[in-house]
């Protein structure tokens, strides 16, 4: 029987960047849970071939670490590692309520940053003891002493104790681990008691079915046992029990304040939400454990194939996508441009990334997005036939009729940004000009370290687009960004249709506010005018509200034959451009007579430098 003041369970949080990957590896590697020859391939938890090759889970970015403190004895340290964007702020939130503290690590030379605070803020209302850790104390641009009054100063915690540490050159790692035994509780939880354990993350495996990582709050959980989800109602026999060293290792059962995985031949992670209560079907707990939520997805967009033989192809690769992530979600579209096609909901736009980046390399697949929206709330008045109602809009093509719109509701969120003073200017006019309404302008350390913290309110649908791309581009990638959904407000909204050749491109028309439409539509206009190519006739492209054309453009026509400038010359040089103009055909979609390359769906809703 395991004996729980012999037992730490932490996770790591950090900006991204500060080292939380090599900090984990080194901690692997000193407490010996994989040898030095297995530990040269490079960072642990990240790398996908040798998860493959030896059999070790990444996605079980939790392990289980044997250590022998100063006081002789040996103790089990379980690390949760936990995902670093806010994307998965829900998944995290459940990570940190499975343990009793936390390493923060900070980089020496960057300092605190918006995302280590949101974490670090979490951490604590989780009431977690934190470990201040300074990483990175190699580098010659390291500032250890700031970081430490900054870490003091900003987040309000006694940083005195903070160790020292390079992840990379293995220094400060004992005093790593002796501070996690000293300073983080042990868990507590009565083993006799009915089972309560929390569902923290799971994933598919091909071998195993879909694995669970569960930490047990009450009560033993067994290999035979029937088990139960209490919000998904579903019940399950237990067929293995164990935990990750990072291999993987069968356990007789995991007891109150253990972390470790189940599986239970189930076949879909959809099955399985984050937080569930999971208990014994015989001897139920009472109660379930506070907090659940199921996570909805916020950002919306059509993915169609370019090549519409591709649709089932599509289909295919989403069904096997979604195997692991439960958090997105697709149903079938039609376009009257684009064909068949999927419409998907994401978590964010990372999360959207993530997911076309992943169709197009493992599955190559070819693909158009749509203008990402978020889901609007509209209140529609009653007609003749039918009652006054809401409805929420997933898609700008399914726009209601703007006579029956009483009102629109927009998603908003409230944003914290941590910058240096020379770049706020220009964020402030970055804010402003996406509707934000400033909240807080506050200046933390001193000195060369000065740095304002800007708290926004902004509408989720400007931030969206391009909103993370422009604010890293504008401070050279000093400032940093997180944020949190703060609900819906009202606000006055349009939807923007974009014609090319007179005709509705619907893949492109999105949902704007009234005073930015102009400033939207014209930028679109004119990317649109370099990104499509010359017809042999003239193309006006324009913007729309209802029957209004708020914005225009004209491409002028062109003869089409590119090889025309060879001048009848260099014959290898023609033939490589007929080429080229044939596969970049391959990649075009027509719409009427005009053919829009790809890259421009994507292109046009990058807003630029003059937004
Ligand atoms: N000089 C120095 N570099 C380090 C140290 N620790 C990590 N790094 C480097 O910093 C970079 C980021 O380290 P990671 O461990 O991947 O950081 P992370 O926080 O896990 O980053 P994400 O996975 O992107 O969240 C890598 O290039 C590391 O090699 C350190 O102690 N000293």
């Amino acid at each position: 029987m395991t004996d729980l003041s012999k037992i730490r369970n932490f996770s790591i949080i950090a900006h991204i960047d500060h080292g939380k990957s090599t900090l984990a590896d080194r901690l692997i590697q000193r407490t010996g849970g994989l040898t030095d020859r297995e530990m040269t391939h490079g960072q642990m938890l990240d790398n996908m071939e040798i998860e493959q090759e030896r059999g070790i889970t990444i996605k079980a970015q939790t392990v289980r670490l044997d250590w022998k403190a100063a006081d002789g004895d040996t103790y089990t340290l379980n690390l949760m590692d936990t995902p670093g964007h806010v994307d998965f702020a829900y998944e995290v939130s459940r990570s940190l309520a499975a343990c009793e503290g936390a390493l923060l690590v900070v980089d020496a030379a960057q300092g605190v940053e918006a995302q280590t605070l949101a974490n670090v803020y979490q951490s604590i209302e989780h009431d977690h003891e934190i470990v201040p850790v300074i990483n990175k104390i190699d580098l010659p641009a390291a500032e250890p002493e700031r970081v430490r009054e900054e870490i003091e100063e900003i987040i309000g915690l006694d940083a005195s104790e903070a160790v020292l540490a390079s992840a990379k050159s293995g220094i400060g790692i004992d005093e790593i681990l002796q501070a996690i035994v000293d300073k983080i509780p042990a868990p507590k939880g009565d083993r006799d008691a009915p089972l309560k354990a929390m569902l923290v993350d799971s994933w598919y495996d091909p071998y195993l079915g879909v694995v669970i990582l569960v930490r047990v709050i009450e009560g033993v959980l067994k290999k035979g046992q029937n088990i139960r989800f209490m919000a998904a109602g579903t019940q399950h026999l237990v067929d293995r029990v164990g935990c990750f060293t990072p291999k993987r290792i069968e356990l007789p059962e995991l007891a109150a304040g253990e972390i470790g995985f189940i599986t239970a031949q189930i076949k879909e992670v959809a099955q399985t939400a984050v937080g569930d209560t999971i208990t014994d079907v015989k001897r139920p707990t009472a109660e379930a454990l506070p907090g659940f939520k199921e996570v909805q997805p916020v950002v919306f967009c059509g993915l169609f194939p370019v090549d519409a033989a591709e649709f089932e192809k599509l289909r295919d690769s989403l069904y096997k996508l979604r195997l692991n992530d439960a958090s997105f979600s697709f149903e079938m579209e039609t376009s009257a441009a684009l064909g068949f096609g999927f419409r998907c909901g994401f978590l964010g736009l990372l999360h959207l990334e993530i997911i076309q980046e992943r169709l197009t390399r493992e599955y190559d697949l070819d693909l158009i997005t749509t203008a990402p929206s978020v889901v609007y709330k509209i209140h529609l008045s009653h007609t003749k036939n039918e009652d006054a109602k809401d409805i929420d809009l997933h898609n700008p093509a399914d726009m209601p009729d703007p006579n029956r719109i009483v009102s629109i509701e927009e998603p908003w969120i409230a944003a914290t940004i941590y910058t240096p003073d020379e770049y706020l200017g220009a964020i402030l006019k970055l804010c402003q000009d996406r509707r934000g309404i400033q909240k807080e302008l506050t200046y933390v350390g001193h000195g060369a370290s000065t740095r304002a913290q800007l708290k926004y309110e902004l509408p989720l649908n400007e931030v969206v687009f391009d909103f993370y791309d422009r604010l890293k581009s504008i401070s050279k990638g000093y400032a940093s960004f997180d944020y949190e959904q703060i609900g819906t407000r009202e606000g006055d909204l349009v939807k923007m249709s974009i014609l090319v050749n007179e005709e509705p491109v619907d893949a492109l028309s999105m949902i704007v506010h009234r005073g930015t439409a102009e400033q939207r539509g014209r930028g679109m206009c004119e990317r649109l005018k370099e990104l499509i190519p010359r017809h042999m006739f003239k193309v006006p492209i324009q913007a729309a509200i209802g029957g209004k054309v708020i914005a225009r453009e004209t491409i002028a026509a062109l003869r089409k034959d590119v090889t025309a400038k060879c001048y009848g010359g260099d014959a290898t040089r023609k033939r490589k451009l007929l080429e080229k103009q044939k596969k970049g055909k391959a990649r075009m979609r027509e719409y009427g007579s005009v053919s829009i390359p790809q890259e421009a769906f994507i292109a046009a809703l990058r807003m630029g430098d003059d937004a």
